[in-house]
C-alpha cells in the first residue's frame, strides 16, 4: 500500500484568526482521498509542537511526506527534524509571507498546493543555521531582525499586519555596526539568504538559489529618509541587486561580530536572541528533501 500523508496544521498562521479548522482538516482528507492517498492531519497546539510531531512520526513510521500547513515558521519547525532524513518535506502556504513556498513556486491556493505535493517531484535542497538554529528561507540581523521581533508580539498576522510593524520599526530603528568579511560596517539590514525572499514577493536576494550548496549575503547600509520608498519598491521588483546602498556575495560559511548585546536575529521570520557577539551562519548543502 502507498505510504500516507502527514499534514501539520498550525491554527495561528497567516490571516487565520478565523480558520475553519475542522474545515480545512476535511478539505485535506477529503482531496487527498479522492486523488487515491491516505492523509492524516494534525492541529498544533503551541509553539514548537510541530517540530515534536515530526520527530515522533519519523521514528514512528514511514510517510510519503511530511507537510508544513502555515507558513515560514510552521516550515522551520517540520523541516529542522527531517534534515538529514529520507523523509521530504511538503508545503501547504498558509502564513503570513510564505517565503520559501513562493521561492520554490509552490501554490499559494490550497487545491494547487495538493495538485503540485502529489504530482511534483523531491528536490533535495540547502539549509543553513545561525549559530546552532537552522533556516530555511532568511536569517538575519539588524532591521529585518527588528521587524521580526516586533512582529512577533503582535496578535495578528497577515501581510497588512507586516507592512504596518515594518513601517513602526523603521521609525525608531537605529543602524548597528557589524564586522564581516575583514570590514567593520555600519549596517541597516545584513541578511543570510538561502532563498531569495522574505515572503510576499519581497527579493531580498533574487539570485538566492536553495540548491547551489551555499548562502547569499545581502548588506544594506544606511540610507537617507528620501531613499527608504525606492528601497522598497526594488525590494518588490526584484531590483535590489541595482541599489547603490546593497551589496551581494556568497558564501557557505562566515562569521559575524557586532558590539551589541544580545543581538536581535531571525529565523524565517521568527525572532532569536542571540548571546554571543560572534555569530557563525553556514550552509548544509543538500540536506533536506522538498517536494516542489
Ligand atoms: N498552536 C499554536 N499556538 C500558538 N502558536 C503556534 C501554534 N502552532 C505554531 N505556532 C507558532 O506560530 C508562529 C507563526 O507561524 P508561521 O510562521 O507559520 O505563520 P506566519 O508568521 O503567519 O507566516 P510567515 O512565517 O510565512 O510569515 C510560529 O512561531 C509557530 O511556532
Amino acid at each position: 500500500m502507498a505510504l500516507p500523508y502527514l499534514f501539520i496544521v498550525n491554527p495561528k498562521s497567516g490571516d487565520s484568526a478565523g480558520k475553519n479548522l475542522s474545515h480545512l482538516t476535511d478539505f485535506l482528507e477529503n482531496r487527498m482521498r479522492a486523488l487515491g492517498h491516505v492523509a492524516q492531519v494534525v492541529i498544533t497546539e503551541a509553539k514548537n509542537h510541530a517540530t515534536e510531531i515530526t520527530r515522533t512520526a519519523v521514528n514512528s513510521s514511514n510517510w510519503r511526506a511530511i507537510v508544513a500547513v502555515g507558513g515560514d515558521g510552521t516550515i522551520n519547525e517540520v523541516a529542522s527534524a527531517l534534515l538529514h532524513t529520507p523523509v521530504p518535506l511538503g508545503i501547504i502556504p498558509s502564513g503570513s509571507g510564505n517565503g520559501l513556498a513562493r521561492h520554490l513556486q509552490i501554490p499559494m491556493h490550497p487545491e494547487g498546493a495538493i495538485k503540485r505535493l502529489t504530482e511534483g517531484t523531491e528536490v533535495r535542497i540547502d539549509s543553513a543555521r545561525i549559530n546552532d538554529i537552522p533556516f530555511f528561507c532568511t536569517s538575519g540581523i539588524g532591521f529585518d531582525a527588528a521587524v521580526a521581533h516586533h512582529f512577533a508580539s503582535s496578535l495578528d498576522r497577515g501581510f497588512k499586519t507586516y507592512i504596518r510593524y515594518s513601517l513602526d520599526t523603521y521609525k525608531k530603528y537605529l543602524p548597528v555596526n557589524v564586522a564581516f568579511t575583514g570590514e567593520n560596517l555600519p549596517t541597516f539590514l545584513l541578511t543570510f539568504a538561502n532563498a531569495g525572499q522574505f515572503g510576499n514577493n519581497a527579493w531580498i536576494a533574487p539570485k538566492a538559489s536553495v540548491t547551489d550548496g551555499s548562502l547569499d549575503l545581502c548588506h544594506i547600509r544606511p540610507f537617507p529618509d528620501w531613499y527608504a520608498m525606492v528601497l522598497g519598491a526594488r525590494l518588490f521588483s526584484k531590483s535590489l541587486g541595482q541599489s547603490q546602498y546593497a551589496t551581494y556575495s556568497t558564501f557557505r560559511d562566515l562569521t559575524v561580530h557586532t558590539d551589541q548585546l544580545p543581538v536581535l536575529a531571525h529565523a524565517d521570520g521568527e525572532p532569536v536572541t542571540i548571546d554571543t557577539t560572534r555569530i557563525q551562519v553556514r550552509c548544509l548543502p543538500k540536506s533536506l528533501s522538498v517536494v516542489c
